[in-house]
């Protein structure tokens, strides 16, 4: 998918945070033209450097005051934890109409943390792309990680459908597939889908590797691929997924007590020899795999073993509602 706008959907757009998510959107945004200027805000002077040498932003700043001043849209791609330290730093900053952004993977803290500070006049947009890899840091971005996925958009009451529109034209130009909900509902549902099987991938392989060493090694050496895929989870960014759990500790808390049940259910299954318990959750877990593979492409960068890929341009079909 590329952008089918006959001009860039924004003037200038300044990035806060140019790792995997902020790089692979700067790639996009150059590459399809749908800015004439990016900027951004990056604290460590190698990584200025590495993002102006690899041209994915036209001016690189230490300062965030600096790096958006003249920016029509700003999208904060820093761990969610940075939050209220960003958001200070954007009062008394911005342009009158510009818009804030971010791609935060829990909604109701940003808002919390981001929206106080915005002036009068500034528009704030909070969004979620259901995209991402295990890798981190300006060089694991790249511009076709966003192709066929869902975005979700969690609109604040009072600010204006035209900045929630433009914000929508630019995740749809990046390849996403946008709905609107409600902050809440957003963390509630990720924190199923999402934030529950990192901690469980965290725990597997944390588990694993605190047995004895002679072990250890065999399970490294003989891991099929169940192991393997819960260790590309395990392997994400430490500060983003910290970030993640301190900032969505209800929801995660809650899914969490009721998983610790389903666990000691099939516990107590396996102890009793109860077959037919076990039987029965496996076949109807698997036709949950059969509902979503069969529904749509939300699988379409990922292959069945829950490794990385690029999209292979089948099946543009947009995934179930
Ligand atoms: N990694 C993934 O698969 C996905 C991540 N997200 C969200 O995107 C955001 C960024 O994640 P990634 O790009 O993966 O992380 P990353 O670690 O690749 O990049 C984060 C960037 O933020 C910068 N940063 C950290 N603290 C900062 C601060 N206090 N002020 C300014 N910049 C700061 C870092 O220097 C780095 O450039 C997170 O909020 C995460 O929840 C959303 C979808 C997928
Ligand atoms: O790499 C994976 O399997 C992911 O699940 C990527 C991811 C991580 C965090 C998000 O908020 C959204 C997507």
């Amino acid at each position: 998918m590329t952008n089918t706008a006959s001009q860039p959907l924004f003037e200038t757009v300044a990035f806060i945070g140019m790792g995997l998510i902020g790089s692979s959107m700067a790639r996009r945004i150059k590459r399809d033209g749908l800015a004439n200027k990016i900027t951004c805000a990056v604290r460590s002077e190698k990584t200025r450097d590495r993002v102006l040498e690899i041209g994915i932003a036209d001016e690189a700043y230490c300062d965030i005051k600096e790096a958006v001043g003249d920016a029509d849209l700003v999208m904060i791609c820093a761990p969610v934890g940075a939050n209220e330290a960003i958001g200070a730093q954007l009062s008394g900053a911005l342009k009158k109409g510009a818009i804030v952004s971010d791609v935060g993977s829990v909604k109701q803290s940003v808002i919390r943390d981001i929206a106080p500070h915005l002036d009068e006049g500034v528009h704030f947009v909070p969004g979620h792309p259901l995209a991402g890899t295990e890798h981190s840091g300006p060089d694991s971005g790249f511009p076709e990680l966003f192709e066929e996925r869902w975005c979700i958009l969690t609109p604040i009451a009072g600010e204006p459908e035209t900045a929630t529109a433009k914000v929508k034209a630019l995740w749809e130009a990046c390849g996403m597939f946008v709905e609107c909900m409600d902050a809440d509902h957003h963390d509630r549902i990720l924190g199923i889908t999402s934030h529950l099987p990192h901690l469980i991938a965290y725990t597997i392989v944390g588990t694993a590797t605190d047995l004895e060493d002679a072990l250890r090694q065999e399970v490294i050496k003989f891991s099929a691929t169940g192991f393997r895929d819960f260790t590309r989870i395990a392997a994400s960014d430490p500060t983003m997924w910290r970030d993640v759990f301190l900032n969505n500790r209800e929801a995660v808390l809650e899914v969490l007590g009721r998983f610790q049940e389903d666990l000691m259910a099939l516990q107590r299954a396996i102890r009793w020899g109860e077959g037919d318990k076990l039987f029965d959750l496996f076949t109807r877990t698997r036709e949950i795999r059969r509902g979503i593979v069969d529904a749509g492409q939300y699988f379409t960068n990922f292959s069945a073993e829950g490794e990385n890929r690029q999209s292979d341009e089948k099946g543009k079909k947009k995934p179930a509602e």
